[in-house]
């Protein structure tokens, strides 16, 4: 099967109040554990890459042909979204050129009206390749610049404005964050999650920072039109953990003692797992 863009995905979850994981690539272990995670347990789901990871794996196109010969090498039938993640406007565009089936334009930094116009003529551009497009309003945060950022919440008028212009999928903050949640994180404001749906009309919404939120509140989150969560940071945690584990166990000096695909193959399992348990928490089994 080749890659699809994530509209139908997307729909199919909404009306069986369920949600699709977008686990973001960061090496060429995580593109083989997420495919065969869906592959495994019959679920689709969204590839995501950061302008750091595009870099990192040799620009989009590469990634685009990584990931579509990897489809074809396992015998990957389930469907497959490979999406831009936090795209500046450049890198939406040159992702666009290099493939890729689903694009996040990120203009929550910009003022608002900048905002809507740049998403406006990066909906028109993925129209005519049937990509489709998430944006964003109301900045998620993180730790950044030494700032733990508490959770932003989105203004639902703004939701409105920006939903109006054909996108596909919007994220807005409703508390989340991005990386590990501090300990004295108040939640998801479930309140502005509804009020954000209801300007939004039928748009689903993407949930990101997935990992670290209770099981509770994403299960309450799905129920209220989240569609989409976005899951890096447990992820990434499983795979170093593993990797860390198998080398302080001294399984790296069995064998030849150098191998780098033996060092990094518990990884793979744990980041597979890790995939699958998100999989489960959010409904997708079996929904391909
Ligand atoms: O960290 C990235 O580069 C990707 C994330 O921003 C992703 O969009 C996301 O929301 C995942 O959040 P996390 O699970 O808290 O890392
Ligand atoms: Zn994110």
């Amino acid at each position: 099967m080749r890659l699809v863009n994530a509209k139908e995905m997307l729909r199919k979850a909404k009306e069986g109040h369920y949600a699709v994981g977008h686990f973001n690539l960061n090496n060429m272990e995580s593109v083989r554990a997420f495919l065969l995670a869906a592959q495994e347990t019959h679920s689709p789901i969204i590839l995501g890459v950061s302008g750091g990871t595009a870099k990192y794996m040799g620009g989009y196109r590469t990634i685009t042909d990584m990931v579509e010969d990897f489809m074809a090498y396992l015998d990957i039938t389930v469907p497959v979204a490979l999406h831009v993640d936090h795209g500046k406007y450049e890198e939406a565009l040159d992702a666009l050129n290099g493939g890729f089936s689903s694009v996040m334009f990120d203009g929550s930094k910009l003022p608002i009206e900048e905002n809507l116009e740049k998403t406006r003529h990066i909906v028109e551009l993925c129209r005519e390749k049937g990509v489709s497009v998430e944006a964003e309003v109301g900045c998620i945060g993180g730790q950044e610049d030494g700032h733990v950022a508490m959770g932003e919440c989105a203004d639902p008028a703004e939701c409105g404005q920006i939903a109006k212009l054909g996108i596909d999928m919007l994220a807005a903050g409703i508390g989340n964050i991005h990386g590990k949640y501090p300990a004295d994180w108040k939640g998801l404001n479930f309140e502005v999650l509804a009020a954000i749906q209801k300007a939004a009309g039928d748009i689903p919404l993407v949930l990101h920072g997935g990992s670290g939120i209770p099981d509770d509140m994403v299960r309450q989150a799905i129920s209220l039109g989240v569609c989409k969560v976005n899951v890096n940071t447990e992820c990434q945690i499983a795979f170093t953990e593993a990797t860390r584990k198998f080398i302080e166990d001294g399984r790296d000096l069995t064998g030849n003692g150098f191998t780098p695909r033996a060092l990094l193959a518990d990884g793979l399992v744990a980041t597979k797992e890790k995939c699958i348990e998100k999989m489960t928490l959010f409904g997708s089994l079996g929904k391909a």
